[in-house]
């Protein structure tokens, strides 16, 4: 005991947690920017109004009836209705699709931890256990379809006039479809705890409490049989187990229950940006299988065992579980496929994915059948197979948000080869043709630059078979070789289909040549961030001066990490703190600053006063003189 007494005979006065000043979390190192790792008191807050895919796919409302080129000639094509379009999906689900249900955010149940001992008056000063998340769902949306266009009753208002304007009022079931915005924590590690052994016959047991359990990790893991992130429209809370805590006899804490996020192949997973802009890319998920570290799980604090040494061999201290860190994900599907279809509204797309593949898109003669990209595989033999992605068809205007906009041309950022179809029988084939590749090189000039192959469809029809010679010619004019087909009758696919392949075959080639050996990624780069953040020395901090106020404040992710694992209950963590405070030159650097008597002092969740030493500022001096004068704190 009198090893401990002679040690801490710092001027400070004692630790209280800071309610006053929410600290800062770890500091913000431009390249380790995140995960933040969360202090509870630091009032972190995740904005309530960030709800599921808030910022997902946005869509605008289809173009008038007139835009949409119908042949009157053609008495077998309907009418075009938009209020015909109502993806079946919705139709179906839309009950149950538009609640969104948040995770229950149950409370662990809290150890604690000093069993039954009652060390000295000491005033217990500990932070809250288990912080409540503010998370909040998704404001419940009612959405439909009214005269044809897509409305969103919820806030009252149908969706405004205006070509720039981006609307929410989309069927949930499509704004999930491929961005998601999801919840990540790691578990927070079990405390210690102080613990003695008592039996009889052993009359001095020693110190038995046990450490704390490890927190349990999140790992992110692609699903191959996931085609979309629509999952993520009823969970977005993922949250690892707590580790449990440490018991007497040395038992240590069992570790806290791991959590796997399933996501597609193809998966993109931003750090949540804020006020819409994009956060740092943190993964790219492109095969089955593959499965990344996110956050590992807080570690277990030490229970008094570990504490035991020559110098103090009846240890009263035990420290708190690190706590698990968290973070807003932004999770981002881009289709993986080697061939993306791509063509006006009702050029045939859907179909020729159902005749070259297995697949069964839906297909009807009307413009947006398809509201959402298909992916059909086309086998070429028993070891050459062809992913082909039909994409939602794309007008004239679509870079202004006519139609379903661009937001499916995402999809054709990962396809090698894009195949065009160009609907035969439209009044002008080639314009047509030319207003798609304009809206794809508005999209992305590296889309625009993809080979592709051009298929003119529906040469069944007498009208279609007329335009084609001067269809072909005016591509030929271009140095393009068209292609002629119809899909329906499934004449002249499997050319387009094998030119498509032989394509794409070029491409891998010279792409391998090009690129030559990359170096495998490392999946657990998120996780190696934040072991980088924890293994930050105690030494390394910064003070700011809050002239104002009087306040002091010390930022420093290992001093801060080590704040949070203190378990105040007990007077030695108290010491302890105070003699790393001085060990690690956080009192010489605030007395060279010219701290002042009676200023605040704070340190991660911990906020102090300032006691000076009557007659010396010497830190050794003081520490020495002030053996038996460590004043107490005026508690605020
Ligand atoms: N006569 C004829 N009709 C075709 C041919 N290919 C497609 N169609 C018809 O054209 C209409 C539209 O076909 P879809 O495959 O749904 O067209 P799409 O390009 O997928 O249309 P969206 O999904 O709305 O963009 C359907 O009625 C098809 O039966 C063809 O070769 N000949
Ligand atoms: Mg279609």
């Amino acid at each position: 005991m009198s090893a401990v007494a002679t040690c801490f005979l710092s001027p400070q006065a004692l630790a209280r947690p800071n309610s006053r000043n929410p600290c800062k979390p770890y500091p913000k190192n431009p390249r380790n920017r995140n995960p933040k790792l969360k202090t509870r008191r630091t009032g972190r807050q995740f904005s309530p109004t960030s709800p599921v895919g808030e910022e997902a796919t946005t869509y605008t409302r289809l173009p008038p009836k007139e835009d949409f080129f119908i042949d009157p000639s053609d008495r077998s094509s309907t009418v075009v209705k938009l209020s015909d379009a109502t993806p079946p999906l919705l139709a179906e689900q839309s009950p149950s699709l538009l609640e969104i249900d948040g995770d229950s955010d149950d409370e662990e149940e809290v150890f604690e931890s000093n069993l039954g001992l009652n060390y000295g008056e000491f005033e217990v000063f500990e932070g809250n256990n288990d912080s409540q998340d503010k998370e909040e769902d998704d404001d419940d949306e009612i959405l439909g379809f009214e005269d044809g266009r897509f409305v969103n009753f919820g806030d009252g208002e149908g969706l405004l006039e205006g070509e720039e304007v981006k609307e929410k009022g989309v069927p949930a079931v499509m704004r999930c479809f491929d961005r998601a915005k999801i919840y990540v924590k790691a578990g927070d590690g079990g405390n210690g705890v102080v613990a003695f052994r008592r039996e009889k016959y052993v009359p001095f047991g020693g110190p038995s409490g046990g450490d704390g359990g490890r927190g349990g990790n999140v790992y992110v893991e692609v699903d191959g049989s996931m085609n979309s992130l629509l999952p993520f429209r009823n969970s977005i809370h993922f949250r690892a187990g707590r580790g449990r805590h440490g018991q007497g006899r040395k038992q240590a804490g069992a570790k806290g229950e791991d959590v796997v996020v399933k996501v597609a192949p193809g998966t993109v997973i931003r750090e949540s940006g804020e006020g819409g802009v994009h956060g740092e890319v943190l993964l790219e998920l492109l095969h089955p299988g593959q499965r990344a570290l996110l956050l590992p799980g807080g570690r277990g604090g030490r229970g008094n065992a570990s504490f035991k040494s020559g110098t103090n061999k009846v240890p009263r201290i035990s420290e708190n579980g690190e706590e698990g860190p968290e973070m807003w994900l932004e999770l981002e599907l881009k289709l993986v496929a080697d061939v993306g279809i791509v063509g006006a509204p009702n050029a045939g797309k859907s179909t020729l994915l159902s005749v070259i593949s297995a697949a069964q898109p839906t297909i009807a003669n009307y413009p947006f059948t398809t509201l959402l990209p298909n992916l059909g595989v086309v086998s070429f033999d028993y070891d050459s197979t062809l992913v082909v992605a039909d994409l939602p068809g794309l007008l004239e205007g679509a870079h202004r948000g006519f139609g379903l906009g661009h937001e499916f041309l995402r999809h054709t950022e990962r396809c090698s080869v894009l195949v065009h179809v160009v609907d035969g029988s439209a009044q002008q084939p080639e314009y047509e043709f030319d207003a798609v590749r304009l809206e794809l090189e508005m999209f992305s000039p590296e889309i625009a630059e993809k080979p592709y192959i051009v298929a003119y469809n529906k040469m069944d029809l007498p009208e279609a078979y007329e335009k084609w010679p001067m269809f072909k010619e005016k591509l030929q004019a271009h140095g393009i070789e068209p292609f002629c087909m119809s899909a329906v009758k499934g004449e002249g696919t499997h050319e387009v289909i094998c030119a498509a392949y032989e394509l794409l075959r070029k491409r891998n080639e010279a792409s391998k040549e090009a690129e030559g050996w990359t170096d495998p990624l490392n999946l657990n780069y998120v996780a190696d961030m934040v072991n980088n953040q924890r293994s930050a020395s105690i030494n390394e901090f910064q003070i700011s001066h809050d002239s104002g106020t009087n306040t002091w404040h010390v930022v420093g992710s290992g001093l801060q990490r080590f704040v949070q694992m203190t378990n105040w209950r007990y007077l030695e963590s108290e010491k302890r703190f105070q003699h790393v405070l001085d060990a690690c030159g956080v009192n010489k650097s605030l007395i060279k600053l010219g701290v002042k008597e009676g200023d605040t002092v704070i340190v991660g969740e911990m906020e102090m006063v300032w006691h000076d030493s009557s007659d010396n500022t010497s830190p050794s001096n003081v520490r020495k003189k002030l053996t038996d004068s460590i004043k107490w704190p005026q508690w605020k």
